[in-house]
């Protein structure tokens, strides 16, 4: 990362500290309480992928992270420093969910126009504006408006701006919403990319193959808390040793009857779904025991999936809630 002070907010931190450091951290609005102890550190160089179920509360702890909302006890630190100091947000980048960009000007006209409410002094605006679209690869398009590029240009140019004031922490917040197959791929060598010069990066996200394919680490927002934490495959070897998800989907969804033969199998549904998933044993003989079960309940799968357990897994078994 550049350590050459940038904008007249940029205050040296202390480079030894994580980008975030997140202890003991309570908050909530009014009587509600949402985070209730909240332990999360996000070190140089490593995506964090920050899962939960709706209304568990990551966008309040973005706020948190942010320093738009008090911590009622515990800390929160941006590079060392409380997340409510100036000294903190100039080292966080935010990439917000909704697109922040002005859509009828260019990407360099937005990069430009951050810049300088970042406090880029006027005449070091464009080699900034150069940095940045080449740092996240948009140079290209530098020159087209918002509103005329493809989703996943769009959360490019997102990114983009998240990284004109050389933040040490990027938080990203659902950055493959509205964006196709191809594009997510090149998000995820971007995403990567960024890790790898350095920067502690936060994504939080719903989608799960993203996740899967960036983070170093993942962690599972539940409760009020980060209910698990830690590298997925070391999270997945010992929660699942040998074993395997089984995903089951249905022509049509199932009866009650049915639902119930697949609940006594270990296979899940939403309630209304026609895929079911659930855990199995990995032996030579899972699959056949499974269909041979399937059909001694009456059931008639059109298909059947054993996989290497993976994050859903892990967020059904941490939240009880089921991800197809
Ligand atoms: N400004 C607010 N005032 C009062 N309650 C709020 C406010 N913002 C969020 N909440 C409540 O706090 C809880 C956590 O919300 P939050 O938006 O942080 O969850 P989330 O995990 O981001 O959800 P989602 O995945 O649906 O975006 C929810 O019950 C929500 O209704």
């Amino acid at each position: 990362m550049s350590a050459a002070p940038q904008h007249k907010d940029e205050a040296p931190d202390d480079s030894t500290a994580p980008p975030l450091a997140i202890a003991g951290l309570e908050a909530g609005y009014g009587a509600r309480t949402v985070l209730s102890g909240v332990d999360l550190r996000v070190p140089s160089g490593i995506v964090t992928a920050l899962v939960g179920p709706n209304g568990a509360g990551k966008t309040t702890l973005v706020r948190a992270i942010c320093g738009r909302i008090p911590p009622r006890a515990g800390a929160v630190e941006v590079c060392g420093a409380p997340a409510a100091e100036g000294a903190a947000r100039a080292r966080i980048g935010l990439a917000p969910q909704d697109i922040a960009l002005y859509r009828s000007l260019t990407i360099a006209e937005n990069l430009a126009i951050f810049a300088r409410l970042a406090g880029v002094d006027r005449a070091r605006v464009p080699a900034c504006v150069a940095a940045v679209m080449a740092r996240t690869g948009v140079a290209e398009r530098g020159g087209e408006r918002i509103d005329r590029l493809s989703g996943g240009w769009q959360r490019r140019a997102n990114v983009a701006a998240a990284l004109v004031g050389t933040p040490r922490l990027l938080v990203l917040d659902e950055p493959t919403v509205g964006v196709d197959a191809p594009a997510r791929a090149d998000l995820a060598a971007l995403v990567r990319r960024l890790a790898q010069d350095g920067l502690g990066i936060l994504l939080i996200t719903h989608d799960f193959a993203f996740a899967e394919a960036v983070a170093d680490r993942v962690a599972i927002l539940a409760g009020g808390r980060i209910a698990l934490e830690g590298p997925l495959e070391a999270l997945l070897a010992s929660r699942f040793p040998r074993r395997r998800t089984a995903q089951v989907t249905f022509a049509t969804t199932p009866t009650p009857a049915g639902r119930r033969a697949l609940e006594a199998l270990g296979l899940r549904g939403d309630g209304h779904s026609e895929h079911f998933t659930g855990t199995l044993e990995d032996t030579p003989e899972a699959a056949g025991d499974l269909i041979a079960a399937l059909r001694a309940a009456g059931l008639s799968p059109r298909t059947i999936a054993l996989e290497a357990a993976g994050l859903d897994a892990l967020y059904e078994d941490v939240t009880g809630e089921s991800r197809r």
